[in-house]
């Protein structure tokens, strides 16, 4: 059983959730239905993925109720302009068939293109108008934060963020907690490459009989932050959401924290001046 966290508002959203990017086509609509079934409520796709349509055959195809998920999109930085973002908001909602999306986020602030509050704006129309149940952001730093506020009044209840071992983004968790930002964790496995090599990690896995991959989520589970690995094979699905119970002492919690690394950035896409359309 994944237990919930509290966005804003107090209401519930799973600790753990479910990536998608890759998982396409056929093969891509068998691994999200099996996700479901084996527990996950919490789902990410992202109109640029490709596959809100397997996301939602999947989410029909499963037999779990549409009001027992929560389904995170996102809308791609090509679409920041007012009209462009409802629009786009539309072309999920169709693709992934549903009449609303419990998240949708502004996938990165792209601020030398400079139009994020607007489509800010236009998510909290959409909301207002029923077709998003709350309005999040991914990849923003505090300064973006902060502009969202003084222009718009609010904060996002979301910000997904990149977020490992390598990574642990101790300042902008800070911010969100300050203001009741819920944090999401992508990439929390760094996509497998070079974890498997630290020590520290290696150690506990062998003192709780987990998977690395096992300590790492529950280490950002014990931060109160919302990982979402991806995986396409069930019996992975099954372990990464095998963690909860065992629990890291705060030593350990803090020598994981010890890892990171100020170039600890996945592909270095610091969303400071990356932009991503
Ligand atoms: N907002 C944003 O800007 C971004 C959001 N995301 C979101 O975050 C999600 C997760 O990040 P992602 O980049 O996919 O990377 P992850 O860190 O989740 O790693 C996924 C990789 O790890 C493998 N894996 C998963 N579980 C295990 C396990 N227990 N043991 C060994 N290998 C394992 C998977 O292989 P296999 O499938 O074969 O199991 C896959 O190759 C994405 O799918 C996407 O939804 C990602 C990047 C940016
Ligand atoms: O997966 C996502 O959500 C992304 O934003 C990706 O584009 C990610 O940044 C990446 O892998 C870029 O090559």
């Amino acid at each position: 059983m994944i237990p919930n966290f509290s966005l804003y508002n107090n209401k519930p959203i799973p600790a753990l959730g479910f990536g998608t990017y890759k998982l396409t086509q056929a093969g891509g609509i068998e691994s999200i239905k099996s996700a479901l079934n084996c527990g996950y409520r919490l789902i990410d796709t992202a109109y640029n993925y490709q596959n809100e349509r397997e996301v939602g055959q999947a989410i029909q195809e499963s037999g779990v109720a549409r009001e027992d998920i929560q389904v995170i999109s996102k809308l791609p930085g090509r679409f920041q302009r007012y009209d462009d973002a409802k629009q786009a908001l539309a072309t999920s909602l169709e693709n992934l068939g549903l009449d609303y999306v419990d998240y949708y986020l502004i996938h990165w602030p792209n601020p030398k293109q400079g139009f994020y509050v607007e489509a800010f704006q236009a998510l909290l129309d959409a909301k207002k108008e029923g077709l998003i149940k709350e309005v999040g952001v991914c990849n923003f730093l505090p300064e973006h934060l902060t502009r969202l506020k003084e222009e718009t009044g609010e904060y996002p209840a979301i910000n997904q963020i990149e977020l490992h071992p390598y990574f642990s983004q101790p300042e902008l968790r800070e911010f969100h907690q300050k203001h009741e930002i819920v944090t999401q964790a992508w990439s929390p496995l760094l996509r497998t490459s070079l974890v498997d090599e630290e020590p520290v990690l290696r150690e506990l896995a062998a003192k709780y009989d987990k998977s690395i991959y096992q300590i790492i989520l529950r280490w950002i589970f014990q931060l109160g932050v919302i990982a979402i690995p991806k995986s396409s094979s069930r019996a992975r699905q099954e372990q990464n959401q095998a963690i909860f119970d065992f629990e890291l002492s705060s030593t350990e919690v803090d020598q994981i924290c010890a890892l990171d690394r100020p170039d600890g950035r996945q592909k270095n896409q610091d969303p400071a001046v990356y932009e991503e359309f």
